[in-house]
């Protein structure tokens, strides 16, 4: 028998296999279907915003990890906008200051508009166990893998503009009581998760450059798509799912 060598895709058949794989994004989870079309009850969301909130700040530590593994200063110097993205900044020059309050604290609006105390959610006791397992095998993945496949990691944002734009569509209409400036945040990550995919694509397409590579590259990207899914999950089981086919 002979072994086969498979060759490897060009760039733009990679780039058209990471994007085929958001047929696996939960933006077709029930839970996720069910709170975008209306049927979800106030309970839903609140519980929904107070579980992702886990996932908000888990994300500019995740990034701190990507950095503190990566060797490239061109890639850490575009990288560090995410953890100013999150986290906000305060910055002063001779013009005087500018600041932003991040994408937490958006987030933290965001609870506020539906009617959580910045409490409850700030000291997690609505967070499942499955949740915050789910997010934190993303955030120790980063910690460990090698900094291009923590990148990789990233890519579910290739998706991610669509699912803010379907909130942004679909949540006034059917959720009046949501107090709109709470949405603010989904506004924001569309432009943010463009330009995030940019710099994570080029790193991926550039790194993943053999078929067995670009074949990883699949893996990783899945196994982020199975977080994502697998907090949906559980978040379905705690707050349960209705009024989706
Ligand atoms: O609301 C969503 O469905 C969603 C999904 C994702 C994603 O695909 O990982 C992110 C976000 N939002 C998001 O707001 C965000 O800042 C973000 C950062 C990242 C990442 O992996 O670095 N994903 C996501």
């Amino acid at each position: 028998m002979t072994a086969t060598i498979e060759t490897a895709w060009d760039r733009v058949e990679f780039e058209a296999q990471l994007r085929a794989k958001g047929k696996a994004y939960h933006i077709h989870h029930p839970f996720n279907v069910m709170l975008n079309t209306g049927h979800a009850t106030p309970e839903q969301i609140r519980g929904w915003v107070a579980n992702r909130f886990y996932y908000q700040i888990a994300i500019p530590i995740k990034d701190a990890a990507v950095m503190s593994n990566c060797t490239d200063r061109e890639v850490r110097r575009g990288w560090v906008q995410r953890i100013l993205d999150h986290d906000g900044f305060e910055l002063t020059g001779p013009e005087g200051t500018v600041r932003d309050p991040g994408g937490i604290e958006a987030w933290l609006r965001l609870a506020e508009a539906v009617g959580l105390s910045r409490e409850e959610v700030l000291d997690l006791r609505h967070v499942v166990p499955a949740v915050r397992f789910a997010v934190d095998a993303y955030v120790n993945f980063a910690r460990r893998a090698p900094w291009q496949e923590a990148v990789c990691s990233s890519l579910t944002e290739l998706f991610a503009p669509e699912i803010h734009k379907q909130r942004l569509a679909t949540w006034p209409e059917h959720y009046g009581w949501i107090e709109p400036g709470g949405l603010s945040y989904f506004r924001n990550r569309v432009s943010q998760a463009r330009r995030d995919v940019e710099q994570g694509l080029a790193i991926t397409l550039d790194h993943f450059s053999t078929r067995p590579l670009q074949q990883r590259a699949l893996e990783v990207l899945q196994f982020k798509l199975d977080i994502l899914w697998a907090m949906n999950d559980a978040m379905a089981t705690r707050y349960g799912v209705q009024g989706v086919a």
